[in-house]
This record gives C-alpha cells, structure tokens and sequence, in this order.
C-alpha cells in the first residue's frame, strides 16, 4: 500500500472572468441577498497560504482566495496536503531552486509544485511506501506542466546522488510522447489526447533507477477528423517542415529527432515512422465515389472467403479505422520502444526490491462544440477520478476527525454508478457493432 497526493488545477481565465466577475461585479442586491450579507473574515481580507485556515470556509471565500493571490502572482496554495494551482499562462521565474524545498516539510516554505515533490519523496524513503500524485483538473488547466515539474524536481534530486543517464532519459521521454499523443485543441495549444500514468522507480538511497509508463486511451479519431484543430503535433511538425520548410517548426522537429536518439531509437526506426505518417497522410487522400464502391471487405468464415461491397461511406469508415489502427499501433510501439530503455535495468528484478512514486496526469474534463465517444470516455475518467478524491481525502478525514470533521459532505456515487452500469452495457453494443 502506498499513499496518495493530490494536485488541483483551476484554469485562471476561469477565475479571472466567470466566477470572479459573479463575486465582485457591482450588481443590486436583493432585500432577501442583503439580509444574507456577513461581515468577511479577516483572513479572506489577506488571503492565506492554506486555505484550512480560511474563515469563510465557502465556495465564494476559496474563490476569493484563490483571486486574491494569483493577482500577487502567487499560483499556488494549499488545501491541507492537497495543492491547488492556478495556471498563470506566462512564465514565472519560480522553477529553478529545486535545492531550496529539498529536506523541507511540507508548509514550512510557501506554497509550491516542488514542496508537493519534496512530501511525496520524503514519505517514500521515510515510510518506505510507494507514493502516488493525482493531477487533476478540466483541459488546458496546466496538469502535464506540473507532471513535468515534479518530474524536474525528482530528476534533480536523484541526479545529485548519481552518475547514470536513466534522469535525462526519462526526461526526453516527454517530448517523444507530446510530439504524438498531444495536439491543438480549442482550449489548449498542447492538449494531451492520451491519459499517462508515469512510474519513477527508486532503490533505497532514494536514486533513481529506472520508470514506466503506461498510456490510456488515446484519442485516435483525431488522425482522421479533426482538421479544424491540429493533428497530432508530430505529424503537423513532419508535414509543415516538409511543404513550407519552416524553421520554427523544423526546430522542434530536431529537437523531437534529438530526444528519440538519447531513447536509442535508430535512424531506420526514425525513418520507418516517417513513412508510416506518410502512408497515413496518404491514406487520407483517398475518396470513394458512386453508390456501390469496387472496396471489399473481406472476411474468412468457415475457411471461405466472403467478400461484401460496400457503398462510399462504408468504405470510408474502413479507411479510417485502418488509419486509426495503424496510429494506435504506432503510439503503443513508441511507448514500449521508450519503455524498453528506461526500465530495461529493471524488468529483471522484482517490483519489490524497489520504492516507486506515481505521477497520473490524465486529459482533463472538456465540452466542445460536437463531442464524441472519447469526449464521454475523457470526462467520464475524470468523474471517477473526481469520486476517489471525494472518497479518499473528504471521508478519511471526517472518518479519522480531521480538519474538514465539520464540513457537510455528500458524496452519493449512486448516480455515476447507474450511469457506468448503462455506461457499460453502451460499450458492449460499441464494440459488438463493430466486430
Ligand atoms: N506553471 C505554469 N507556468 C506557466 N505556464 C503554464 C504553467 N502551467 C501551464 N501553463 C501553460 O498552460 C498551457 C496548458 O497547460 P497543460 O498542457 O499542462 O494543460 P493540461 O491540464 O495538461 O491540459 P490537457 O488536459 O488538455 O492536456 C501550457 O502549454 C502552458 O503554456
């Protein structure tokens, strides 16, 4: 058993124009509003570090709070030993002293991602029991940024201690994996369309010795459909760079050349993955026309062939689940290729010799304008995850007398139960309709 660190995500443009608009906006109030009017606590007038001090234990006060501090330039803050980040959409100069939170407990420095890493790292060597981080929040709230430096701060400390290429290794994982499971959406400019779960592996020292990861569900319809927002942003990268040989593009293309090299990757991998986004490119020039199509689908029953035409739009659909599956295959093949390097000195040994912290950075909540069966998937993911949070910090501590005992708290998991149930049988249909 191990034990589990939270990180919460709020978009600040969500902040900044909704709910704060609603908290500060000069609007009449109602006789009946005014009545309800109270004097704010003095801490909302301040602002805290840890909002378990708040006064106005409200959703207002929080939001307040929240505001309060990310106009100081402050994105951080605490809920107890859960953090909530505020994504500040410009750079702060605030992630270079890894240094500093090393050895430090949690609340003794200001708010901060790094404070987070230092707890989890602590607990594990202290306790000597696997940790894990949740980062959750909707999409484009900043959770691969904050995977991404916790895994700073992890690499750095462990570096400190050690010789070996496994930190920088599983660092340069990243931009391989960014180049083909993320791309542009409507709400974030490098939207991960795939859910991650990433295990660094330490031996008792507390050096790194290797990782793994695993990946979820990757939105592979977006290969075929989504050419209003960006593709995949490998394959953007490989078509820009090659029709308009841009330099802005062709750089980051290097650098995810770079990256796959120090993952071994071998220059006729590189060149087979090349051709294989070719032929998918290709693939996706194809048109049928006319009612009845020369496509055939093929299929061997009973050792006989069977052969079925099929109209333009079957064959379409074939078309692009075969560019869907050979995407799918290719992404899967990637992870295990990076996989095969940063726990090759692992797989040998059993789990148990080592202590692990698990960082889960899934695709966040999103609505667009036509959602789809992965849009049900993603937000579905992120109810349950949401349910486990509500289960593991809530219930815990009012079951063990916590700070949050007086709290009034429901957490009725009726609904997202009946729903998964219906959920689930919508699955089965799914994937018997297309067998
Ligand atoms: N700590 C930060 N400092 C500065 N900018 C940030 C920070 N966190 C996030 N951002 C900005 O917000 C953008 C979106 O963040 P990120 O990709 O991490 O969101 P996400 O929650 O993982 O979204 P999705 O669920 O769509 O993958 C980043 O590209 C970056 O520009």
């Amino acid at each position: 058993m191990g034990s589990t660190t939270f990180l919460f995500h709020f978009p600040a443009a969500d902040l900044t124009y909704t709910s704060c608009c609603r908290l500060f906006q000069e609007q009449r109030l109602s006789t009946e509003d005014e009545a309800s009017l109270k004097i704010m606590h003095p801490t909302s007038v301040e602002g805290v570090d840890d909002m378990i001090s708040l006064g106005d234990m409200t959703e207002a006060g929080l939001l307040r709070n929240l505001l309060l501090r990310h106009q100081r330039g402050l994105i951080y803050t605490y809920i107890g030993s859960v953090l909530v980040a505020v994504n500040p959409y410009r750079e702060f100069p605030i992630y270079s002293a890894e240094q500093l939170y090393h050895g430090q407990k949690l609340g003794e420095l200001p708010p901060h991602i790094f404070a987070i890493a230092e707890s989890c790292y602590f607990n594990m060597k202290r306790n000597l029991r696997n940790q894990c981080c949740i980062i959750s929040g909707e999409s484009g709230a900043g959770k691969t940024e904050s995977t991404k430096l916790i895994l700073q701060y992890l690499t750095a400390i462990s570096g400190q201690r050690s010789t070996q290429e496994i930190e920088n290794q599983i660092l340069e994982s990243n931009p391989i994996l960014e180049a083909f499971g993320n791309s542009k959406t409507i709400r974030n400019d490098n939207s991960s369309r795939f859910g991650k779960y990433l295990e660094i592996f330490f031996n008792k020292n507390g050096v790194i010795e290797g990782a793994r990861i695993e990946q979820y569900l990757l939105e592979k319809s977006r290969v075929c459909h989504q050419f209003t927002q960006k593709l995949f942003s490998f394959f953007w990268l490989h078509v820009i760079t090659i029709i308009y040989n841009c330099r802005d593009d062709a750089k980051d293309f290097e650098r995810i050349r770079s990256a796959m090299k120090t993952l071994t990757f071998t220059e006729n991998q590189f060149q087979d993955i090349l051709k294989l986004l070719a032929a998918m490119l290709h693939l996706g020039n194809i048109t049928f026309e006319g009612e009845i199509s020369s496509f055939f689908f093929e299929k061997n029953a009973n050792k006989e062939r069977v052969t079925k035409p099929l109209s333009s739009q079957q064959a379409a659909a074939c078309r692009d689940a075969v560019v869907k599956a050979i995407f799918n295959k290719l992404f899967k093949w990637i992870v295990e290729k990076v996989n095969s390097v940063i726990y090759k000195r692992l797989a040998n040994n059993p789990k148990s010799s080592y202590l692990s912290i698990g960082l889960l950075d899934i695709f966040g909540f999103e609505n667009f304008e036509v959602n789809s069966f992965e849009q049900l998937c993603i937000n579905y993911a992120n109810e349950k995850l949401q349910q486990f949070f509500v289960g593991h910090v809530f219930k815990l501590e009012q079951e063990e007398g916590g700070l949050l005992r007086h709290q009034r708290y429901t957490n009725d998991p009726t609904f997202l139960h009946i729903w998964c149930d219906a959920f689930s049988s919508c699955y089965v249909l799914y994937v018997f309709s297309f067998t």
